[in-house]
């Protein structure tokens, strides 16, 4: 399909900048939407697109990809993909690419201000000064240095944050499921509730997965230190909202900082509501950790050029739920792609099929995993679309989808 054919729907205000690029690579037919769409919205409008850029409110369902006849790929323009069914998108033979670094100083940077603004006690004064208060008062208000982070989550934001946190004079402690490599002087916890006994802050930096939905509760909240703030900028569903009402409420929590929140509204237009909203020590922000002008810059130029690489050359690097293939470019003549079911026998009949029209391949790349296989194969021959080779490796038992690059 020529260039300016393939059709780009980009929702949730991407940056211009992938507007730009994707026009600069030939590809003309892109449309910006500012908002998310709702479920039946958005499967009328995907199912006539080959491309799709969502951000974190977009919510690519099994049920809405089912839609999306003629999706080749989908660009997430930020770091969390829980918001896309990956799995669904793998077995249509979708692949799926974000920005895995972009936003991670902006969401860091936030954190640490933060810090010091509930550390100063910044809520409860803005907001009574607003009101014509005048809380000219030290009590409660401490300096951060020599005070001790604790880091749930040490992965990009995580060591980020860790490291603009010791540059101030913090102590950094960190939990992690994973051993990981501690930076400066961060101590790593073997154990969530010892990070939680010796934080005075607590900032949540962990992805959405099953073990992290609801992880922080009424119990996590009592093993942190009386008078100990929280922070969370990760994702909604990790802290249970009506056990912080209570945690800080009774006192035992003294602050907390929540930038993401198990309901949010889809558009800027729809009123949030959340049992914090009248809470005058907690910071609420509206999930905007990644939202910098440069992270979402950045953003832009980083997932369509992903997005781009994939159409113009069928790299799948840095896809997050795709077997990965870094591919050179195709100089001369034909690639082919070839998705399907990881089931033996498919890559000889893919070969069967073109030694049977003595074809020469000049370069086959194969990569599988659980669920799916992915073959690239070059041939020297210039292949004419109507050759019915397409149709021929569509046959093969398992294929999910072809592709041919003429
Ligand atoms: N508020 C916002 O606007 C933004 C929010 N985010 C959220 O932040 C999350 C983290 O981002 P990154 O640091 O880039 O991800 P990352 O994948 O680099 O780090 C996550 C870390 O959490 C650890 N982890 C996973 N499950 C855990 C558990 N149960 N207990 C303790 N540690 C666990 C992982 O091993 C990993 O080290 C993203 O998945 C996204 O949901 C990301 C960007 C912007
Ligand atoms: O990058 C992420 O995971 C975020 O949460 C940022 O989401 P956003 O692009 O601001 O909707």
């Amino acid at each position: 399909m020529p260039k300016d054919k393939i059709k780009v729907l980009l929702l949730e205000n991407i940056h211009d900048n992938a507007v730009g690029y994707f026009e600069a690579q030939g590809y003309r037919s892109v449309e910006r939407l500012k908002g998310a769409l709702d479920a039946d919205e958005l499967k009328a409008k995907i199912a006539d697109v080959h491309m799709v850029g969502i951000r974190s409110r977009t919510k690519l369902t099994a049920d809405v990809l089912q839609a999306a006849n003629k999706l080749m790929c989908i660009g997430a323009f930020c770091i969390g993909t829980n918001q896309i069914d990956l799995t669904a998108a793998k077995k249509l033979g979708i692949p799926v690419f974000n920005a895995p670094y972009s936003n991670t100083r902006s969401v860091a940077e936030l954190v640490l201000g933060e810090v010091i603004m509930l550390a100063r006690r910044i809520p409860e004064k803005n907001w009574s000064t607003h009101n014509g208060g005048w809380l000219k008062t030290a009590d409660g208000a401490v300096e951060v240095r020599g005070k001790t982070l604790g880091i749930i989550g040490y992965g990009h934001i995580g060591t980020q944050l860790s490291i603009l946190a010791e540059a101030i004079g913090m102590k950094v402690r960190y939990y992690d499921i994973v051993e990981k490599l501690a930076l400066g002087n961060a101590r790593s916890c073997p154990t969530m509730e010892e990070l939680l006994a010796d934080s005075d802050f607590v900032s949540l930096h962990v992805p959405s997965t099953p073990k992290t939905k609801n992880m922080f509760t009424a119990t996590e909240m009592a093993q942190m230190k009386p008078g100990a703030m929280l922070l969370n900028a990760s994702r909604g569903n990790v802290v249970v909202i009506e056990d912080l009402v209570k945690a800080l409420e009774s006192g035992h929590i003294a602050g907390a900082a929540i930038d993401v929140f198990p309901s949010e509204p889809a558009s800027t237009r729809d009123m949030f509501e959340s049992p914090l909203r009248n809470m005058p020590n907690v910071i609420l922000t509206p999930h905007i950790g990644g939202s910098t002008l440069e992270a979402q810059a950045n953003i832009g130029t980083e997932v369509a050029e992903k997005l781009v690489k994939y159409s113009d050359n069928g790299s799948t690097l840095g896809a997050v739920n795709f077997p990965e293939v870094q591919l050179p470019l195709q100089e001369t003549g034909s690639r082919f792609m070839h998705i399907h079911n990881n089931v033996p026998g498919v890559l000889s009949s893919i070969n069967e099929v073109l030694s049977r029209r003595s074809m020469n391949i000049t370069g086959q790349y194969l990569r599988t995993d659980g669920d799916v296989g992915y073959v690239v194969v070059d041939v020297q021959e210039q292949v004419e679309a109507g050759l019915g080779i397409r149709h021929e490796l569509e046959q093969i038992p398992g294929t999910i989808r072809t592709r041919f690059l003429l």
